[in-house]
């Protein structure tokens, strides 16, 4: 079954879940290439099929969780991987739709480079600030745009601020066992997002804001009974 363009409908955002996920890249040239080091990142087992791929593959294939098989595409290849994500990135528009097809007969989502609107997923432009990550889509209307926009936000969306996101987390494994009350967990948050932690960090001033956090941390925290 067909399903509508993406370019008509307005794609629905998610953040996947892709630890030891086996994806498929059929192509191994420059646009494969830029999709792999996110999906590396992500934790899932990435397999190349390609005769030739790029430099960058290449040193990736021999370090890490990605395995290249040096051949050309044929129907069937891909059932043995059992992928959840497949990218058709040859060339060839032809060859990219059989790969499309067989995709679909496995159950498998599908993203083909060289046919945006025929495909079941787009890449996002992402900015990598771990664990916090922005995700840029345009569904296919401009990636030019998702480019321009992502090197703006790259000012706002800085590494202090993901320095912040991951003091957040740590923190909510505490205020879990220890602030019992929704709402006071919340004025606890809003108060450090409001605070100077995020300026000290900016200031580069790690030690400072790792104080002011810790002192609205506490003051937050129920009084030990002596
Ligand atoms: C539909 C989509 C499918 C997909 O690949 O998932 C798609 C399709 C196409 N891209 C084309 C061109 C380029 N794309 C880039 C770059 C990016 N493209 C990405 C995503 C997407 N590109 C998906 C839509 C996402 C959305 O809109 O939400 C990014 C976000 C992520 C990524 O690639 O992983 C990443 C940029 C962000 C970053 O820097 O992170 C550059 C290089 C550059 O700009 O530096 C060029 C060359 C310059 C140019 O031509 O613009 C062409 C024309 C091919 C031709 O005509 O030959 C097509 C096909 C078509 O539109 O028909
Ligand atoms: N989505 C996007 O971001 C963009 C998509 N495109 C589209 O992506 C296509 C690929 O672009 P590039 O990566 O720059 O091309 P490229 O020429 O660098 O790479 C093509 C790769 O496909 C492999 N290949 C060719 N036939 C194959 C087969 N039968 N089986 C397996 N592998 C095969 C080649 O060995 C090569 O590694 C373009 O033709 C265009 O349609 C182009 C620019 C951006």
């Amino acid at each position: 079954m067909n399903s509508l363009p993406l370019s008509q409908a307005s794609p629905y955002l998610v953040a996947l879940n892709m630890v030891h996920k086996a994806v498929v890249i059929v192509g191994g040239g420059v646009v494969a290439s830029r999709k792999i080091g996110a999906l590396l990142a992500s934790g899932a087992r990435v397999t190349v099929i390609s005769p030739m791929v790029t430099e960058a593959i290449r040193t990736q294939a021999a370090q890490s969780n990605l395995q290249w098989i040096a051949a050309t595409y044929e129907p069937g290849l891909l059932a043995a991987y059992q992928p959840v994500l497949v990218i058709a990135a040859t060339d060839d528009s032809a060859i990219n739709q059989q790969v499309r097809d067989e995709a679909r007969q496995l159950g498998a989502w599908v993203n083909d480079v060289s046919a945006p609107d025929e495909a079941d997923f787009a890449n996002m432009a992402v900015i990598d600030r771990a664990p916090l990550q922005i995700g840029i889509s345009s569904g296919g209307a401009s990636p030019a745009l998702l480019r321009w926009l992502k090197q703006q936000l790259t000012h706002i969306v800085d590494v202090p601020l993901g320095q912040l996101a991951s003091w957040m987390q740590a923190l909510r494994g505490v205020t879990a066992n220890s602030v019992t009350e929704q709402a006071e967990r919340q004025r606890l948050y809003d108060e450090i997002l409001a605070s100077d932690v995020l300026s000290l960090l900016r200031d580069d001033q790690p030690e400072a804001a790792r104080q002011r956090f810790e002192q609205i941390v506490q003051a937050h925290l129920p009084r030990e009974r002596s």
